[in-house]
């Protein structure tokens, strides 16, 4: 939950460039202070013609207009904290360090040198401003691996090297230094906070996506957000990689190049909240009002689960604690519909939607040949799965055969199907799961079956 001041409402300021793509820079940062809550002001210092390929022109602001900025939302608005993204030259990064040293803001570098298409985006004859003028202003500085190696001029090669570097670049000024792992190798993002002595390291499972345009720049205004809030350095890390990783996570396919990421998606996924619930409820209205759902009813009782557009796990999809069971010829849900609540069918949507996002909803019916005819007959598409063709090393990881069995399901369909069963094996019922869009339009199918 994103907790605002509505008294008074925290101000972040961004002095960066601008990204006409959308992805990075001010752009980038603005959406990320907004996601958080937070109001973002802004102070451009280049203009870049950029896309999802290619930066394609730089046109830089004239350091007066840029101090001009800075002093204009001091001055009226007031900031609780700043960052800097692209610094194009030593020019520039002179005349940032020199108004923000005016003002006792605390400051986040991100030191932004290369662009993720390649193009360069500090002078190099700027790092030595940067490192002189700039750092030792800083109350956090943000470089990834690449960056972190130019600052303490070492190889980084694995987390210990990022340590290192950390403790050299501390050296040079800044309270806290966090080394970023992105753009190292390994099946984790480990990125690596130094403060106050100690280290703090935070992982996160890599995520394959070529939709990461901004990541540097939203991870840096996270943190921004969050000290502006008066959060302690610790805390803006915690919530600036879990932003960035939901962020990878449904970064944003458009353009043909590195499309960006996505620092809404937290944002949106709270504002679907109450909506989604609200279709449980509705299709456990449906459900319940089935005249006779003898034939469709499994042993086990059915659940009908809906996940948030943005749903990361289990706790994003919402369905019924101790499932809708028989009560003489009719359905009746033991209790009302909560998020966390689904176990199975939470797996059959989250495995589905690595292969279709527009999949959010699932219901589980009694498996019979009559069901399978009905769905058939109705023109949807049904695939299957046999839990006896289950690998060992699948079944020896606890909760590994759902995801397994629908991968198979998807392969042999060739696309998410509108349902998949299983025939059962020792312990399991056989089951057919229906998988959607939407939980009411599936419990409309349901209630035609029966
Ligand atoms: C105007 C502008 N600022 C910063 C960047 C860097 O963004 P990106 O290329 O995606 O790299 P990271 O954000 O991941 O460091 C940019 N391209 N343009
Ligand atoms: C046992 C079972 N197998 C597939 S769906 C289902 C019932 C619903 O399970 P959950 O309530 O955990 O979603």
């Amino acid at each position: 939950m994103v907790w605002i001041d509505l008294k008074r409402v925290p101000v972040a300021l961004t002095i960066a460039g601008s990204d006409s793509g959308g992805g990075a820079g001010i752009q980038a940062d603005l959406k990320t202070f907004a996601a958080l809550g937070v109001h973002g002001t802004v102070a451009i210092t280049s203009i870049t013609a950029q896309n999802t390929r290619e930066v394609r022109a730089v046109q830089d602001v004239s350091v007066d207009v840029i101090k001009a900025q800075i002093e204009a939302v001091v001055s009226d608005i007031g900031v609780d904290a700043a960052k800097t993204g692209m610094l194009h030259t030593s020019e520039i990064i002179e005349a940032v360090s020199e108004e923000i040293s005016r003002y006792k803001i605390p400051l986040v570098v991100d030191p932004v040198m290369i662009a993720k298409s390649g193009a360069p985006l500090l002078k190099e004859d700027a790092v030595g401003s940067l490192i002189r003028r700039l750092l030792p202003v800083a109350k956090v500085v943000t470089p990834n691996a690449r960056e972190a190696e130019v600052l303490a001029g070492v190889r980084i090669g694995s987390v210990e090297d990022a340590r290192r570097a950390a403790k050299l670049i501390a050296d040079m000024g800044p309270e806290g230094v966090i080394v970023k792992g992105g753009h190292m190798e390994g099946s984790e993002s480990i990125d690596i906070l130094f403060y106050q002595g100690d280290f703090i390291e935070l992982r996160a499972p890599r995520l394959e996506s070529r939709n990461t345009h901004g990541t540097g720049c939203s991870f840096s205004a996270a943190i921004t957000a969050e000290l502006a809030k008066g959060k302690d350095i610790r805390e803006a890390f915690r919530v600036a990689k879990d932003l960035v990783t939901h962020a990878i996570m449904y970064g944003i396919p458009v353009g043909k190049g590195h499309g960006p990421l996505n620092p809404m998606a937290s944002l949106y996924n709270e504002s679907e909240r109450y909506a989604t619930l609200m279709r449980v409820v509705e299709a456990v209205r449906i459900l319940e009002g089935i005249e006779d759902a003898r034939k469709i009813a499994p042993e086990v009782g059915i659940n009908v689960a809906m996940s948030l557009p943005y749903a990361r796990d289990s706790h994003d999809v919402a369905a019924v604690p101790g499932r809708i069971h028989l009560v003489g010829r009719k359905l009746k849900a033991t209790s009302y519909p909560e998020f966390g609540a689904s176990d199975h069918l939470a797996r059959y949507i989250l495995t589905s939607r690595l292969y279709d996002r527009e999949i959010r909803a699932a219901i589980n019916i009694a498996y019979s040949d009559e069901n399978l005819e009905r769905l058939a007959s109705m023109g949807l598409k049904v695939s299957w799965y046999d839990r006896r063709e289950e690998p060992g090393e699948v079944k020896a990881r606890e909760g590994a055969t759902i995801p397994w069995g629908v991968r198979v399901a998807v392969e042999r369909a060739g696309r998410v199907p509108d349902a998949i069963f299983h025939r059962g094996d020792w312990g399991k019922e056989p089951m057919i799961v229906l998988l959607g869009r939407d939980a009411v339009s599936l419990a409309e199918v349901v209630r035609s079956i029966a």
